[in-house]
């Protein structure tokens, strides 16, 4: 055996055989240099391969769906059921949310009974919107009309396995459909983005009456003030009981816009006066058609601004912060939330207000809301008052944001919210929130390949929380690039309602035509897909009035009007639509769910978080 052969390069690595102590110096030097850069270089990989694997652990979900779909609220749950500890420090800070929808429904109720003393007509039946005030009515003139094109799509489509068969409308399209522009114009003289400071003309009369802010009902006047407006229609239902409950009641009025300038950071939308009426085939898919250029009678359903909020951190630090100044005898308690930070300072607020409500030290919202609770009590039982709302198709009950049951625990001073509460509160969204949640246990920890996906793997979740309305849906746009799966709210129990922003919609065929343009987009192609078909509870409640479906679907024909049938027809149609929409085929996931039972929704929750970490760690190309 010989020697082994010189490596021809090692002669070349070779220092030169005749360097001299200087040049040796030198070279060591440059050596020493190259030798750090290179070690400069190699961390810099290492970090940015780490960043790389962390950023491939964090599981991104967006919520979709219209307004109202349940979306915040199926965040809440996940909120209430994995990060506890946020959760519990906020929890208390609902408590101005939770008074101002409760203050909502009892000023609808008492618009409702001027409308009645006034005599004024009685809107003509018709279909909801998606109002938080849900109109109820049986007979619906023109939804039939408005659906029927889209079942005979359906129908034909149900033979050649086709879903919705509307015309088509990309996402772009449904998403860009009353722009920034239309919403300004639907906004009326607020705009958007500006807290509605003005007194509505609504609240000017009783408040002026009774100046003192906090009257509590024991000193409200007890005859009807010959300055009010009203004059009770001999021949109506109501009589000077009602009308002294109602002044008795006036104050309210200001607290409730007391209350939307203290949460104040995000923006009103004041529908006014909505529109609605008959609509033709055409008008339903076309946005350019005039309201009510159809062949139905028009006539007006009055709806008080629901109030909404860009941060709805923002709002919740700003509604204690109000809080407590004024229980420090202060008139202008309106805290900013970016002075005073998230979490904790919520957390403190809170404990503060609570303190002062056991001290008898509240706010001045608050105490109204507490002085007045027995008259609240007064007029929400009154039968007459219950007639008057049937009579006016109000079903305050399925509303979104519905206390009054609730008014003996909440109207209190010291009202601390349930978790039940703060589920069930309602908080338009405007715009595109995250939320990120830190799970106690990732997906690598019960993994036996958690050595290469990291411990962190699938610990951090970015939820997206949108809102859900037609002038704002463009805003969703930028959040369908590297996310993980959609959680999409299809309301079900809806069938019979329309849009708020275009009462010419019905709401499930616009969860149709959104569920659809999602499915057919390009961007999310591999996203995987859960649908909730939410609302369930009101389904039941719905059909069990005798609301026939086929009455608004005819294609759902003569099977039989119960909810586990009207989900499965329902599902069955959403799934027609992604099989046939979808770019490439996708993992899926359907689930019948009632988001504000927050038991029930665990239960789904855990389920569906496993789903999408299984569906997360097939995806993940290992770096
Ligand atoms: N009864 C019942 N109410 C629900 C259900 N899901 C949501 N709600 C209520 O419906 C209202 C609207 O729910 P949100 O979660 O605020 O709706 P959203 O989709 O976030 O609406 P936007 O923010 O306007 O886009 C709230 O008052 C909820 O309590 C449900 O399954 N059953
Ligand atoms: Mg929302």
């Amino acid at each position: 055996m010989g020697m082994p052969e010189p490596d021809p390069f090692s002669s070349l690595l070779l220092p030169p055989a005749n360097e001299t102590a200087e040049e040796k110096a030198l070279r060591e030097q440059h050596e020493l240099e190259a030798q750090r850069t290179s070690d400069r270089i190699d961390e810099q990989i290492k970090l940015e391969r780490a960043a790389l694997k962390k950023q491939k652990g964090i599981v991104r979900v967006l919520l979709l769906g219209q307004s109202e779909s349940g979306k915040s609220t199926t965040l809440k749950n996940f909120r209430l059921k994995y990060a506890r500890t946020a959760w519990k420090q906020e929890r208390n800070s609902w408590r101005s949310v939770i008074q101002l929808n409760l203050l909502r429904s009892v000023n609808t109720i008492l618009d409702v009974l001027q409308a009645e003393m006034d005599g004024e007509p009685v809107d003509r039946p018709t279909t909801s919107t998606s109002s938080d005030l849900v109109a109820e009515g049986e007979d619906v003139d023109g939804v039939e009309a408005a659906m029927s094109v889209e079942d005979k799509h359906a129908e034909e489509s149900e033979e050649s396995d086709a879903g919705v068969g509307l015309e088509g409308m990309g996402l772009e399209g449904m998403i860009s459909i009353g722009n920034e522009d239309a919403a300004q114009a639907r906004m009326g003289k607020s705009g958007a983005g500006t807290p509605n400071t003005s007194p509505s003309p609504t609240s000017a009369s009783p408040s002026t009456l009774l100046s003192s802010p906090l009257l509590s009902a024991s000193t409200a006047p007890t005859s009807p003030n010959p300055n009010s407006p009203v004059a009770l229609p001999s021949d109506g239902p109501l009589t000077s009981h009602h009308q002294l409950l109602k002044l008795r009641l006036g104050p309210l009025r200001r607290v409730e816009m007391d209350l939307r300038r203290r949460l104040g950071a995000g923006a009103e939308e004041d529908y006014g006066v909505t529109p609605l009426g008959t609509v033709t085939n055409t008008q339903v898919t076309s946005a350019s058609n005039n309201v009510g250029a159809g062949t139905g009678t028009l006539v007006a359903k009055r709806s008080r601004p629901e109030f909404g909020v860009r941060e709805w951190k923002d709002a919740l630090v700003n509604g204690q912060q109000g809080a407590t100044y004024h229980g420090r005898g202060s008139q202008h308690g309106h805290g900013r939330a970016s002075e005073l930070g998230h979490g904790s300072q919520v957390g403190h607020e809170s404990r503060q207000v609570v303190e002062a409500g056991e001290r008898g030290d509240v706010d001045e919202a608050t105490e109204v809301i507490a002085s007045c609770r027995e008259d609240m009590k007064a007029l929400w039982m009154d039968p007459i008052v219950r007639d008057v709302l049937k009579k006016r198709r109000m079903r305050l009950e399925d509303s979104a944001g519905f206390f009054l049951d609730d008014l003996e625990r909440i109207a209190t001073r010291t009202y601390e919210p349930s978790d039940d509460d703060v589920v069930r509160a309602r908080l338009r969204t405007l715009g595109v929130q995250e939320h990120r949640i830190q799970f106690d246990q990732s997906v690598g920890q019960n993994q036996f390949f958690s050595s290469t996906l990291g411990q962190d793997f699938g610990k951090e979740w970015i939820l997206y929380d949108v809102g859900g309305s037609r002038t704002i849906r463009h805003a969703w746009l930028p959040y369908f690039d590297n996310v993980n799966a959609i959680i999409f709210l299809a309301p079900i129990s809806c069938f019979d309602e329309r849009l708020l922003e275009d009462s010419r919609v019905n709401r499930l065929e616009d969860s149709f035509l959104l569920w659809r343009a999602v499915c057919t987009s390009k961007l999310l192609a591999k996203t995987t897909m859960i649908l909730f078909l939410n609302k369930c509870d009101l389904l039941k409640r719905k059909l069990k009035s005798g609301i026939l479906v086929k009455n608004y679907l005819p294609s759902f024909g003569d099977r039989t009007n119960d909810a586990p049938t009207v989900v499965r027809y329902l599902r069955e149609k959403f799934r027609d639509i992604l099989k046939q929409h979808s770019p490439e085929p996708r993992v899926s996931y359907f689930y019948p769910t009632s988001v504000t039972d927050t038991k029930a929704t665990a239960t789904t929750l855990k389920t569906v978080r496993d789903s999408i970490l299984r569906e997360h760690l097939k995806s993940a190309d290992f770096v």
